[in-house]
């Protein structure tokens, strides 16, 4: 047998078309766009590219864009500092501070600094609080665009056994927190695991997000399972994903790397941005977004 790929460029572009038809809606009701701020420090080449593919999709769905570059040497409290120009700045309604930052400033002291109103990340952790606790908030973009394309495929996830590998609060938490919320039975597996094939092998569902290339090989997948691809890793043979490609042989469905998540997560901040606006301004936005 072979897997089902899932079109998660495909499913991404359908995803903004429905943002930017909302996007309209919402600029004709508040006489103004919708706005994402997006903040870069450094000059980190990837970062780099992901922060104009955002900027492009931003203004692609009807959104305006204000993009912050900041110099690698920049203080925490000057960073601080435009985080809470960008709070008080009515025109926008979402901000992203592109991750990692340099090694000299806190992370942890950015984030928490996010109007979580605004943060359209999802990482500030009122919105994991809402989250956990079942409260609308911002979720994460990476494991919402996860979730949409496994209930694509899964109209009804309940009750269906759920791995997720890894437990970051950017992918693994959320994506747990998620299917939880959606009734699947949920293990989270991690580095200090001990046998984590032998919980893979009971899924129905693998979310790989650990960041080693290749790591889930093909024996661990129960023939049939979705597998969920969220790795990114740039080696000598290009970009790939945490799941070895042989993996395509014994899944029912698969996400490709690119093509897969990647598109989602850039879609899903477009929908949150929107998200956000309708909530600030008080205007109903489209609930199938
Ligand atoms: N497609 C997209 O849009 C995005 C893709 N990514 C990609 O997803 C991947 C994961 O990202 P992120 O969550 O930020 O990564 P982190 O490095 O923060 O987390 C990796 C997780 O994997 C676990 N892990 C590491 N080694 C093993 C092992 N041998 N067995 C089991 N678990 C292990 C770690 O466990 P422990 O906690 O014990 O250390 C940790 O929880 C990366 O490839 C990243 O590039 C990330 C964000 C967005
Ligand atoms: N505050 C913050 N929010 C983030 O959401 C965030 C971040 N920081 N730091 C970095 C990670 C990574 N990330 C990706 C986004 C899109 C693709 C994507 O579109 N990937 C394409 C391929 C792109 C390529 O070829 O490089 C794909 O998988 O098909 C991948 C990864 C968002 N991140």
């Amino acid at each position: 047998m072979t897997a089902r790929l899932i079109d998660g460029k495909a499913f991404a572009a359908q995803l903004r078309g429905r943002v930017a038809t909302a996007a309209a809606a919402f600029t004709e009701q508040a006489g103004r766009k919708p706005g994402l701020a997006v903040v870069l420090v450094g000059e980190d080449p990837a970062s780099s590219v992901y922060v104009r593919s955002k900027g492009k999709a931003t203004l692609a769905a009807g959104m305006e864009s204000f993009e912050h570059r900041l110099s690698a040497d920049v203080s925490e409290a000057e960073l601080i500092a435009l985080v809470d120009r960008l709070n008080a700045d009515e025109t926008v309604d979402g901000i992203l501070v592109q991750l990692p930052l340099p090694k000299h400033i806190d992370e942890r002291a950015v984030i928490t600094r996010i109007d979580p109103d605004k943060d359209v990340d999802g990482f500030h952790p009122v919105n994991a609080g809402r989250l956990a606790t079942g409260l609308d908030g911002l979720v994460p973009c990476t494991p919402l665009g996860c979730l949409m394309l496994l209930q694509d495929i899964h109209p009804h996830l309940a009750g269906l056994e759920a791995v997720v590998i890894g437990r970051s609060n950017i992918v693994g938490k959320p994506m747990a927190a998620l299917l939880l919320q959606q009734s699947c039975t949920v293990t989270t597996v991690h580095s200090r695991t001990r046998d984590v094939m032998g919980h893979v092998r009971q899924a129905d569902i693998v979310v790989a997000a650990v960041g080693i290339p290749g790591f889930v090989q093909p024996e661990w997948i129960k023939p049939g399972a979705t597998v969920i691809d969220v790795g990114i890793n740039r080696t000598g043979d290009g970009l790939v994903g945490d799941v070895d490609p042989r993996a395509v042989e014994v899944a029912g469905a698969i996400t490709p790397v690119p093509g897969g998540v990647g598109p989602m997560t850039i879609a899903v901040l477009m929908r949150n941005t929107l998200v956000a606006a309708g909530r600030r301004a008080g205007i109903a936005v489209d609930p199938a977004l």
